[in-house]
């Protein structure tokens, strides 16, 4: 019998190149039916009326009503590949952080302030201090939202002072890659609360993307940090991406992130320091690769993805056949 996987995400992700080539890779792997539910369905919709399935691919971005999309699954018992229940975690920057530090996930030191709340807090050229503690820069200023992508970089005396912006696409710059703008301001933003993290300078200049599928496998790729454009050479400037090697340690850190977020399909960011130290700096939950350099990824999530519905759609229907008392929604829809 096939099993019936849907996708349910904005329009912008379920149309996109990456998850075009996941689902051809899965149909390549078992016999599916998939559904991919229309925007305007998951918008307008009442759940009652979304198709029934046994998997779902689904997360967030933009306008995605997650808690209508937690409402169905709790409604359908249908498996998740990502566990949507944990997505208020990962839009936590602050959550995300002491997660990781629970789990031994190195993560930069950091400090959580309320900018606003300025008898507590006391700013010197080269350090802030908040309730006894201290951060010296340079230092890096992010909102505790973690859809809120303005992150800021104060640089300490040494380094001219100042602060740079990061931009995350930019169309200032003409191929729309992640940029950065310096200015000599120098006092942190007092209309929120941040986190202030000690700055990872970034050995070769290069953040680290790593994808994970499942617990066991994860590939990565390294980029130009945004703020690159200060250090380079405009000509050797070279955004583009590369596979890299992750070592045994960023693997297990893979492992566990996987696990403690619940996100079978799940991109973070890692950066190296000079002494070749690993910290974990973000965590996207569903991200796909988006660059064309590789097949790999495609074909072993394609793998992965089709290993786990079996796994886990066969456990519930288990599960069902043990608990006779238990009513089953949408029973007829659960299939082996
Ligand atoms: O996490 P994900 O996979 O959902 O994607 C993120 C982001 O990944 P990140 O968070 O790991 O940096 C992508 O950046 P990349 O690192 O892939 O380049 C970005 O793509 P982008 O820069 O526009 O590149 P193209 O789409 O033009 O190729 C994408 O923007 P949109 O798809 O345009 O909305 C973002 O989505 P969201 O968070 O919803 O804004
Ligand atoms: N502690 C740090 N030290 C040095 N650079 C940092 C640090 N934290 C972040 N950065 C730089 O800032 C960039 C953006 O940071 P981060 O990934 O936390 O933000 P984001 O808005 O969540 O980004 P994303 O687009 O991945 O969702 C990183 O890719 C990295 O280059």
């Amino acid at each position: 019998m096939k099993l019936i996987v849907a996708v349910c995400a904005m329009a912008k992700k379920s149309k996109s190149k990456p998850m075009q080539k996941i689902l051809k890779q899965l149909k390549k792997n078992g016999d599916y039916e998939i559904i991919v539910f229309s925007e305007e369905m998951i918008l307008k919709k009442p759940i009652e009326e979304w198709p029934k399935c046994d998997a779902l691919m689904t997360f967030f971005s933009g306008d995605f009503p997650l808690e209508k999309v937690q409402q169905y699954i709790q409604l359908t018992s249908c498996w998740s590949v990502n566990d949507m229940n944990f997505q208020n975690v990962l839009f936590d920057r602050m959550s995300i952080y002491s997660r990781l530090t629970k789990i031994g996930v190195k993560t930069p030191k950091y400090l959580v302030i309320n900018t606003k709340d300025s008898k507590e807090l006391i700013e010197k050229e080269n350090y802030i201090e908040y309730k006894d503690k201290r951060i010296y820069k340079p230092f890096v200023e992010k909102p505790v939202s973690s859809e809120d992508h303005n992150i800021w970089i104060y640089h300490s005396k040494e380094q001219g002072g100042g602060s740079t912006k990061l931009f995350r696409k930019s169309e200032r710059s003409a191929n729309c890659e992640r940029s950065s703008e310096r200015s000599k301001n120098s006092q942190i933003r007092k209309n929120g609360t941040y986190l202030y993290e000690e700055f990872i300078n970034p050995e070769n200049l290069f953040d680290i993307k790593v994808y994970a599928v499942g617990e066991n496998y994860a590939y990565a790729e390294k980029r130009r940090v945004p703020f690159a454009q200060e250090f380079l050479d405009v000509n050797t400037k070279n955004q583009h991406r590369q596979k890299v090697e992750l070592t045994d340690l960023e693997r297990e850190y893979a492992r566990k992130i996987v696990q403690t977020f619940h996100q079978n399909v799940c991109g973070f960011d890692i950066l190296r320091d000079h002494k070749g130290r690993s910290y974990v700096i973000d965590i996207n939950g569903w991200s796909l690769v988006n660059s064309s350099i590789s097949d790999e990824y495609f074909q072993k999530c394609g793998q992965i993805l089709n290993d786990l519905f079996i796994q886990n759609c066969s456990k519930i229907e288990n599960q069902n056949k043990k608990s006779k008392k238990r009513k089953i929604p949408f029973e007829q829809n659960i299939y082996v």
